[in-house]
């Protein structure tokens, strides 16, 4: 379902990814495991077609990405991805509710399709009645609910989180956890870039795959 080929990726002079070669089933459950800098956002950014790579093919569901066009790559984000940042990235002056059906705007979707997606999103992640809160009042562990609520309203089959548990306690990163295990129960493809020990002990994640000044660890 995902396959970087050969994949070389440098920012001006800094080389970040070398000789990558990955690929990932419909349904699986990654970590992707590295200290800061090692090159974990920038694999997650070829896969979601934010970034380019410098040589290789990145190929997702069939669809090839390394040359796309901008518009078709936020129309492929659009329609194929849930990215779940370590800041939330929510808006802090819109609404939950509002924050939730975001990624939606595009798509001219009637008011009552909207409606039904987001009353199953604030069912799921208990969010009834924070829905008209500002997102920048809630919490941590609850502007994280809103992010993955927002990450999944277009029914992406991939998602990527990017240290979605850098931000948050203990506790809430097990809820956090929780969470990935019931998307990935829905067969959803999941990538997890993190260095949080608490990814590498999960019995329900299939491969924890290392990375390393932008090469992958044997
Ligand atoms: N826009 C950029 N311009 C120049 N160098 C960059 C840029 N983005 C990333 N890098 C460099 O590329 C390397 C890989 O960065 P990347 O963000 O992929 O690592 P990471 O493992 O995700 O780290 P972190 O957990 O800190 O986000 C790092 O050395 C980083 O400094």
């Amino acid at each position: 379902m995902i396959q970087l080929i050969d994949i070389n990726k440098s920012y001006k002079d800094k080389i970040a990814l070398k000789d990558i070669n990955l690929s990932f089933k419909e349904g699986e459950l990654i970590v992707l495991k590295g200290v800061s800098g090692s090159g974990k956002t920038t694999i997650l950014s070829l896969i979601s077609a934010l970034l380019k790579p410098t040589s290789g093919e990145v190929i997702v569901d069939g669809k090839k990405l390394a040359k796309i066009a901008d518009h078709f790559a936020s129309e492929f984000r659009r329609d194929n991805i849930g990215f779940i940042f370590q800041r939330y990235n929510l808006i802090p002056n819109m609404s939950v509710a509002e924050n939730i059906l975001l990624p939606l705007r595009p798509l001219n979707l009637s008011k009552k399709e909207l409606q039904t997606r987001l009353e199953r999103l604030l069912d799921m992640y208990k969010l009834q009645e924070y829905k008209d809160n500002y997102s920048q009042n809630l919490s941590g562990g609850q502007q994280q609910r809103v992010a993955i609520a927002r990450a999944i309203v277009n029914n992406p089959k991939i998602i990527l989180a990017d240290e979605p548990t850098s931000n948050l306690d203990r506790e809430l990163s097990l809820e956090f956890i929780e969470q990935i295990k019931a998307l990935k129960s829905e067969n959803k493809t999941i990538i997890i870039a993190t260095h949080d020990p608490l990814f590498f002990e999960l019995d329900f994640v299939d491969r924890i795959i290392e990375i390393e000044n932008g090469q992958l660890k044997a």
